[in-house]
């Protein structure tokens, strides 16, 4: 059994949290504001903290540094309303031992509680006294862009190589940034490569730099991207692209903390942190041979995940309003209407974020001035797959949903889509097979006769 102090000023989230603690056998003590948990300190030694951030008198972060004084370090768990980047750094950089976005479960909040209350050795834990950073351009406050904003904290309070997965245009880039900018790097240069718009034949010497003479071309000594990044964050966009002969090099330059450039001479001191993005499953490309196993466990010490914008569509307007807010002329924010927004929330977005403002930028010229309506949205994107083709299920489910968003009542969604498929897929097969319908048939796994009978309804014939 251990004692815990909560500290909220909402009755029904003490209620909640000490009942939790309480069915684990822990005993719980309430303070309703960080005044009166710090008085209530001077008697009572809790063995974990729940703090509230937004408490009236002084802030849950602004009183952390007392309280945790006053109560000689035991772990304390901060929850907050406000799910953004800011305050994710805030807290982390608070030290605080978790970080608990409201609404929460129980099963959240207990198993915080009982890590807190286990001994452990290390938590992330940074300089509390430092300011909070200005905004930087990451807009979201669903519960998976929560998640990613605060796996962007820690991955700003450590060191380690990190590895952002996620589709195309869905954020990769912008959390390469924010990271960098809320990390002890700051003040050195972000250096931003995309791997795959490298010409093949140039990346070790635009990677690793060259010296004079070293090819036909290298009439000056020139340094590469990794020595541009010293003291600093290289971030290696479409890391997946990069060639075999460049794996080995950098998996050497990370690991000694220096650079040869192309054409040799001295090796350079060169010290950066990587952040590496891909919008492929790097790990099957390492099971395929592709990527050096050794490389990726470095590259990805730290991982993040970024999600689709479909699966976080709670995210749609606040993005909407964001983007709009930067199109409108100045001081204004340009209009929606309430359909138009139902709309960017229905579709699937394939394209992500960039498809989302690309798309709002080119309703915002269509309105001319007036509120955007869903006629001035521009044709959705089909879906791509990670090999650049399309991807037929998706481009069903898209169809689907179109369908059904039109309003009206439908009852024949199954024979509007037989209509669509049937009559490309019994032209193939006859082709395939010179329009034998027998053949044909075979090949479909249906009876001649409902091949014939289809075709003719379809208007196909077998020439
Ligand atoms: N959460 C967000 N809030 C505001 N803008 C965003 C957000 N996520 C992405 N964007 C914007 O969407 C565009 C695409 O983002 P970004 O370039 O970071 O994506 P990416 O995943 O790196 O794309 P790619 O894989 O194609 O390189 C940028 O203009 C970026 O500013």
């Amino acid at each position: 059994m251990a004692d815990v102090l909560i500290v909220d000023d909402e009755p029904s989230v003490c209620w909640a949290v000490s009942s939790l603690a309480e069915a684990k056998g822990h005993h719980a003590e309430i303070a309703a504001s960080a005044e009166e948990a710090l008085q209530k300190l001077n008697t009572f030694q809790p063995a974990a903290i729940v703090l509230d951030v937004r408490l009236p008198g002084k802030s849950g972060l602004e009183a952390i540094e007392a309280i945790r004084s006053a109560s000689q370090n035991v772990p304390i768990i901060l929850i907050t309303a406000f799910g953004d980047l800011e305050t994710a750094v805030a807290a982390v950089r608070s030290g605080a031992f978790e970080y608990i976005v409201k609404p929460f479960d129980a099963a959240t909040i207990t198993g915080a509680l009982e890590r807190a209350l286990t001994p452990r050795e290390t938590t992330i834990a940074t300089s509390p006294n430092e300011s909070i950073l200005p905004p930087d351009g990451m807009v979201g406050k669903s519960l998976s862009i929560q998640t990613v904003f605060k796996k962007i904290a820690q991955a700003a309070a450590a060191d380690a190589c990190v590895l952002i997965e996620g589709e195309s245009g869905s954020g990769k880039e912008l959390a390469a940034r924010a990271i960098h900018q809320h990390s002890a790097r700051s003040a050195g240069p972000f250096v931003a490569v995309n791997l795959a718009s490298l010409s093949p034949s140039l990346v070790e010497s635009e990677l690793f730099g060259h010296t004079r003479g070293a090819f036909t071309d290298a009439h000056d000594a020139k340094p590469g991207y990794l020595q541009l990044a010293n003291g600093g964050t290289l971030f290696l966009d479409e890391v997946a692209d990069i060639p075999a002969a460049a794996q080995v090099k950098l998996l050497r330059a990370l690991e000694h903390g220096e650079v040869t450039p192309v054409g040799g001479g001295q090796p350079v001191p060169t010290r950066f942190r990587v952040i590496s993005a891909t919008h492929r499953h790097l790990l099957s490309q390492v099971e395929e041979g592709d990527f050096r196993h050794d490389l990726y466990f470095r590259l990805s010490a730290f991982r993040l995940q970024l999600p689709p914008l479909r699966e976080r569509v709670d995210d749609i307007p606040e993005l909407a309003k964001f983007f709009l807010s930067q199109l409108g002329a100045a001081g204004q924010s340009a209009a929606i209407t309430t359909a138009a927004l139902t709309e960017l929330k229905r579709r699937p977005w394939y394209g992500n974020v960039r498809e989302f403002r690309n798309a709002l930028e080119h309703a915002q010229i269509v309105s001319m001035g007036d509120a955007i309506r869903v006629e001035h949205l521009p044709a959705a994107a089909p879906p791509l797959n990670t090999t650049g083709h399309v991807d037929l299920a998706e481009l069903v489910r898209s169809w689907a949903q179109q369908q059904l968003a039109t309003g009206e009542s439908i009852d024949d969604l199954h024979a509007r889509l037989l209509a669509l498929v049937e009559p490309p897929l019994l032209r193939a097969a006859l082709e395939n097979h010179q329009g034998q319908f027998v053949a044909a048939a075979k090949t479909l796994g249906m009876h001649r006769t409902t091949v014939k009978k289809k075709a003719d309804e379809y208007g196909i014939s077998s020439d």
